[in-house]
């Protein structure tokens, strides 16, 4: 159930700010060149009217101020483009840093986390790419609309205390005419964002399913229903400009006002007779940089709106980062008992408890056969060894002490699995075996390929442990697949080996194959399979029986 949107937002909003504050240094940097900025515009202005007012045949300028002017019309310059690149690596390290947070807790919740693939790639990617706008842009923005008018409206109270008023009002009008526009700018931009959410995750997950869609002839469908979501999204970009476009016209209007204004103060300069000819053609020079501010603010009012959805939908990842507590290993065991006493889980109230009251041992050396018709648990169990879920009732003990105290990312340290079909990445083959243990050697990984029978196939490609292979695996059998993923298993070296399914997807012939390994993985270790393969059930002793998340028979195989 979604939130009560005065909580998401509140939560947002923490989020926002604790980043902003965690990057205070970067973020300082466009606030300072900004403000050098505009000072060099006072000053750049100061000669400027200066040169002007002796066009016109008042004072007595030269080169000097020429030069400065120029000088300072450089400055600016160099400024602008310091400030462009202070912002750019604000919005940078501000992304990276929640990047990194939200990429590190999606790996700590692995399988436990509900959202699907799309939702999940969208918070990593589009969410926080949304965010730059708010670190690069709004922020500096914000600051420098308070900060830089009100600068440029005392400079010029000093030369001309009802110019300085007549700034001082309109800076006041400016905030008005953009909370009207602006209402209406952050409902467009959520729905905006919406449908950018809806279209990236409707995309992913065609993109995923694409063989079965070619397969049922639907491509037109989905085409069409894809150039539907394209086009919702364009009319709702279409919304979100239209309303920035209203919210930049009040500000113009208020500019237009503020020079006509100026001009009929000052309207005597050039009919002569004007007490201070350089005040007032410093006065006029100033009005541009005196909005200028505030149009970078009105530019960037969106980028908030953007922000303000983006970090909603981020904000719940990254408030349980803190989650994971628990002990860390003093070392890792060589072996390890496993056992269960009295066991429950259940994932979803509605639907009854997943275990119940399940207990067993399997000891170093043994390997315990999961036995049971679909949905008995037994894949369950293995989530529970991996740290994936906690159990409600019962006890889980390695080697004595409860599992359920060390850290999820601990207890995962001491298994490795072997799952029903390996995820290979875009990568070589020894690449995807070093995954499992990073800092192995290539006498290890290479070790580990033969040990699962990857040598077999892989000394027959051109360029063997180094072919790649594709995302999903593309250009490896099912049953190569798993041999890859056996080798992971082996180069590992755990003392729990997990094993969901094995042999699930391979023919028998291949499974045959693949059996001798795996024994050769469980030897020595304790190792928990849960199968519904004869063949595998058969190449081990024991058995447990499972139906309805209870254990119905332990025996031995062959019983
Ligand atoms: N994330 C989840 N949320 C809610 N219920 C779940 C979840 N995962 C599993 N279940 C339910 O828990 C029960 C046990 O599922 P589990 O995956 O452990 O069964 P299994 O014996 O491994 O089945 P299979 O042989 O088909 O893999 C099933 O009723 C399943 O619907």
């Amino acid at each position: 159930m979604s939130q009560p949107l005065s909580a998401e937002a509140a939560r947002a909003r923490a989020l926002l700010s604790a980043t902003a504050r965690q990057g205070r240094g970067k973020m300082a940097r466009p606030v300072l060149l900004g403000l050098a900025s505009i000072a060099c515009g006072l000053a750049q202005a100061w000669f400027m009217a200066h040169l002007l007012a002796t066009l016109l045949g008042h004072g007595a300028s030269g080169w000097p101020d020429l030069m400065a002017a120029a000088a300072l019309a450089l400055l600016g310059i160099g400024l602008g483009v310091a400030q462009e690149r202070a912002q750019a690596d604000a919005g940078a390290a501000a992304r990276a840093g929640l990047r990194r947070r939200a990429f590190a807790r999606l790996l700590a919740l692995g399988p436990a986390d509900p959202r699907p693939a799309g939702e999940r790639a969208a918070l990593v990617v589009d969410r926080i790419e949304a965010l730059d706008g708010y670190f690069a842009r709004w922020l500096p923005a914000a600051i420098l609309a308070a900060a830089g008018p009100l600068l440029i409206a005392v400079a010029v109270a000093s030369e001309d205390p009802l110019s300085g008023v007549i700034l001082f009002a309109a800076g006041a009008l400016v905030p008005v005419g953009m909370a009207i526009t602006g209402i209406g700018a952050a409902l467009a931009s959520r729905r905006q964002f919406d449908a950018l959410q809806a279209l990236s995750g409707r995309f992913l997950d065609r993109m995923r399913g694409l063989p079965q869609i070619v397969l049922f002839g639907r491509q037109d469908s989905e085409a069409r229903a894809l150039g539907a979501a394209a086009d919702e999204l364009r009319g709702r970009t279409m919304r979100v400009l239209r309303v920035a476009f209203l919210s930049g016209l009040s500000l113009e209007v208020i500019a237009a006002a503020v020079l006509g204004c100026l001009a009929w103060r000052h309207g005597n300069l050039l009919v002569g007779g004007h007490p201070d000819p350089q005040a007032a053609l410093f006065c006029l020079l100033m009005v541009p940089g005196f909005f200028a501010p505030l149009r970078a603010f009105s530019a960037a009012y969106h980028e908030r709106m953007a922000a303000n959805g983006a970090a909603a939908a981020l904000a719940p990842l990254l408030a349980e980062e803190n989650a994971e507590t628990g002990l860390l290993l003093a070392e890792m065991p060589p072996s390890v008992v496993v056992t269960f006493e009295h066991v429950g889980l259940t994932y979803d109230p509605s639907r009854g408890p997943a275990l119940r009251d399940l207990s067993f041992r399997v000891l170093p050396g043994e390997a315990l056969v999961l036995a049971g018709a679909s949905g008995a648990g037994k894949s369950s169990v293995l989530r529970l060894l991996m740290g994936f879920a906690r159990p409600d009732s019962g006890r889980i003990a390695f080697n004595g002490r409860d599992a359920t105290s060390l850290r999820p990312s601990e207890l995962r340290r001491l298994s490795a699995y072997v799952g029903q079909k390996a995820h290979l990445f875009r990568d070589s083959i020894r690449n995807n075996i070093a995954l499992a243990r990073p800092e192995a050697t290539d006498a290890e990984i290479l070790a580990a390929a033969r040990a699962a029978h990857v040598t077999d196939f892989a000394d027959a490609l051109p360029q063997g442990l180094d072919t790649q292979v594709g995302e999903g695996g593309y250009g490896l059998s099912g049953g190569q697949a798993q041999r890859v993923a056996m080798a992971r298993a082996f180069l590992r070296n755990a003392p729990l080996v997990l094993l969901d399914e094995p042999t699930a997807h391979l023919d028998p012939g291949t499974e045959a194959e693949l059996l001798d390994s795996l024994r050769r993985l469980c030897a020595g270790r304790t190792a928990i399979i849960a199968t519904h393969s004869p063949a595998l059930r058969a190449r081990f002793s024991r058995v447990l029986e499972m139906a309805d998340g209870r254990a119905s028979v332990a025996r031995m195989a062959g019983e």
